[in-house]
């Protein structure tokens, strides 16, 4: 597992490209028949992928969480990107569609990841977070969750979101996560931008063409720098940054987020114009 620390805006607007993408961005989330997590200090996050492609494989413990199984202390949230599978939960089965979700609650001792296919394999995007109690684990398919469409032709961000874990979905201790789908020809999400210093947030771009790149922004609002993100990779943003992105071509990611409270309209927004 690769451990980040938690940096702040005066050592961020010093960082060149390099520096940059080591501290925020997650570049390798699918290993074939691997569990691959990054640990950040972000409200204690733990951003990852599962791949199974030959095999079914298991959520492993870590000595950096110094407890007997993964969600002794945590609770975790999983959405599918990839073709069917299935999820065994302390040996029940769930089965998760493409853009299919489980929360899984504190305390469950035995995950397994399988795909039906080994041909069109699951892809297990996971987010996790230190958990003060057990919620239920629970599916939520894509059809059945809050849906609401934003953007405009105009404004090329056209695009509908998806909440799955929040206050008004499946409840968690401080997971919040969905997803927002780019309509083809509209590129931008998020913008006007937003931060919430309540909560990191994190975001992992997919459906992207391999040949394009999404330029993510980040940073305060009147700091911003950019980091260029291709297809499953991950950005971790800090409590302080914004989180926003131009594709050159539309695309789809998941949001998540842990820290201070699981309402999804917490947000300060900037004005396009205040940006710098
Ligand atoms: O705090 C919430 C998040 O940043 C996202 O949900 C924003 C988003 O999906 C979008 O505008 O497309
Ligand atoms: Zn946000």
């Amino acid at each position: 597992m690769q451990v980040r620390y938690a940096i702040g805006p005066n050592e961020t607007r010093r960082l060149d490209t390099n520096d940059l993408r080591e501290n925020f961005l997650i570049e390798t989330l699918f290993v074939a028949d691997t569990v691959q997590l990054c640990y950040s200090h972000f409200d204690r996050v733990i951003v990852g992928g599962a791949k199974p492609v030959d095999t079914s494989i298991e959520l492993p413990t870590y000595s950096e969480l110094k407890s007997d199984y993964f969600l002794e202390r945590r609770e975790l949230g999983v959405i599918n990107v990839g073709g069917a599978g299935t999820i065994q939960v302390d040996g029940q089965a769930y089965e998760l569609g493409k853009l299919d979700c489980l929360y899984i609650g504190r305390g469950r001792r035995h995950i397994m990841f399988g795909s039906q296919n080994a041909n069109d394999p699951a892809l297990y995007y996971l987010l996790s977070a230190p958990a003060h109690t057990s919620y239920p684990t629970q599916k939520a398919a894509q059809q059945d969750v809050f849906s609401a469409p934003m953007g405009s032709k105009e404004g090329a961000n056209e695009r509908v979101i998806y909440r799955y874990i929040h206050r008004d979905g499946l409840p968690s201790c401080q997971l919040v996560m969905g997803l927002t789908i780019l309509q083809p020809g509209s590129v931008w999400n998020t913008m006007p931008a937003h931060v919430h210093d309540r909560r990191m947030e994190a975001y992992f771009y997919f459906d992207l063409d391999p040949a394009h790149r999404i330029v993510h922004l980040m940073g305060q609002p009147t700091e911003t720098r950019h980091l260029l993100v291709a297809n499953h990779q991950a950005v971790l943003s800090p409590p302080w940054s914004i989180h926003s992105g131009c594709g050159t071509t539309n695309y789809s990611f998941i949001w998540g987020m842990a820290g201070e409270n699981t309402d999804y309209a917490d947000m300060d927004m900037t004005a396009i114009a205040d940006l710098r």
